[in-house]
């Protein structure tokens, strides 16, 4: 026999119904599962879209968070031949409305399930998904169980609602053994990703999240199809959490024209601010002048435009409180720069924080 990994796998159980010849070496049997063997998983109910209802079933905007995850569950398939299933509600709103509360919900959520489940879903709005995902994998050392977040772009009561489709997939994903090892993921539109890496890039299209390094595998016709064997992202530093409030840190948007006294409106009410620079770190002369003439304020240049860098080499000449987000977008780098305050660290230490996904 030969000695590869199996790299495809099935969920359905039928396997004379799997298109694949799936060749696996001894050691990587796992015995079909007998029903209270079945993986457990946790779903943690937050809102968002895939738990909202429309007034009619055209209606793909205004819509309002009405279902629980009971509600969501009646509208897939039947899953009990695939996990052992329980669920919490941790909040049903829409996510532009999640604070830093209902934030530490979901971090209590998901690391009190962690000893207990072999996989945990996490059902959220796609607008601010990507921010709790990042923060998640910031937070919490998962070892080996996956904690998968999804949503959709449809109403529940709309025509070819995604909802249903992505929750079972996401469900699927939890519950397979392939996704162990590879930390916080999101399942969308058939699309598995790095929630570290993940960006929603369109507000209305089922497409909604794109990942420029790369999505980590594909769900098709019920078969999970990993393209890498489990890696987590490069870079990531893992923080303890105490429960004290997060510093507050804002992100200012760049453009043409950009008055230098724009950071004086922030300076003395934000621990931290982060700045949507106009390329690749680029901001006029004088803004550059008065970010360096702030030096206990950490200044973090990150970037208007979705793919791409901040290269250190692009910051100003005397440097001292501004950092380069590297390949963290605005919102990623405002959650990493909280963190890094909460942890009480040095500029220094900020800076190689960021050095992790090559800014700093
Ligand atoms: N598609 C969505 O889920 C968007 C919604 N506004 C939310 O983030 O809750």
């Amino acid at each position: 026999m030969p000695n590869d990994i199996m790299e495809v796998t099935t969920i359905c159980q039928d396997a004379e119904n799997s298109q694949f010849t799936v060749t696996i070496n001894e050691e990587d049997i796992t015995p079909l599962p007998v029903a209270n063997q079945l993986p457990r998983i946790k779903i943690l109910g937050t809102g968002g879209t895939i738990a909202s209802k429309g007034e009619s079933s055209s209606a793909t905007a205004g819509y309002h968070v009405d279902l629980t995850i009971q509600d969501m569950l009646d509208s897939i398939p039947d899953i009990s031949q695939i996990c052992q299933l329980e669920y919490e509600q941790l909040c049903n709103v829409d996510s532009k409305d999640l604070n830093e509360t209902q934030l530490m919900e979901i971090y209590h959520g998901v690391a009190s399930s962690l000893q207990k489940f072999d996989g945990i879903v996490i059902t959220h709005g796609t607008d601010t998904l990507s921010e709790t995902a990042f923060f998640i994998e910031a937070t919490i050392d998962s070892g080996d169980v996956p904690i998968v977040f999804v949503g959709s772009m449809r109403p529940s009561t709309s025509v070819s609602a995604d909802g249903p489709m992505n929750l079972y997939q996401a469900i699927c994903i939890a519950s397979n053994r392939k996704s162990r090892g590879r930390g916080v993921l999101v399942s969308l539109n058939d699309q598995i990703s790095a929630g570290y890496y993940i960006t929603k890039t369109n507000a209305n299209s089922l497409d909604s999240f794109n990942v420029r390094q790369g999505y980590l595998g594909n769900f098709v016709n019920n078969e999970i199809h990993y393209y890498y064997p489990p890696v987590k992202p490069q870079g990531i530093h893992k923080f303890k959490l105490n429960l004290t409030k997060l510093p507050s840190v804002c992100i200012l948007y760049g453009h043409q024209n950009l008055d230098p006294n724009f950071i004086d409106l922030v300076k003395d009410h934000y621990d931290g601010v982060v700045i949507a620079t106009l390329g690749a770190g680029s901001l006029p002369l004088e803004v550059n002048k008065k970010c360096i003439s702030l030096p206990e304020l950490p200044i973090v240049y990150s970037k208007r435009s979705m793919d791409g860098m901040i290269p250190r080499a692009n910051l100003p000449p005397n440097k001292g409180n501004i950092i380069a987000s590297g390949y963290l977008n605005p919102e990623k780098s405002r959650i990493l720069l909280q963190l890094c305050l909460l942890s009480n660290y040095s500029m220094e230490e900020i800076k190689n924080v960021f050095n992790g996904v090559y800014g700093g």
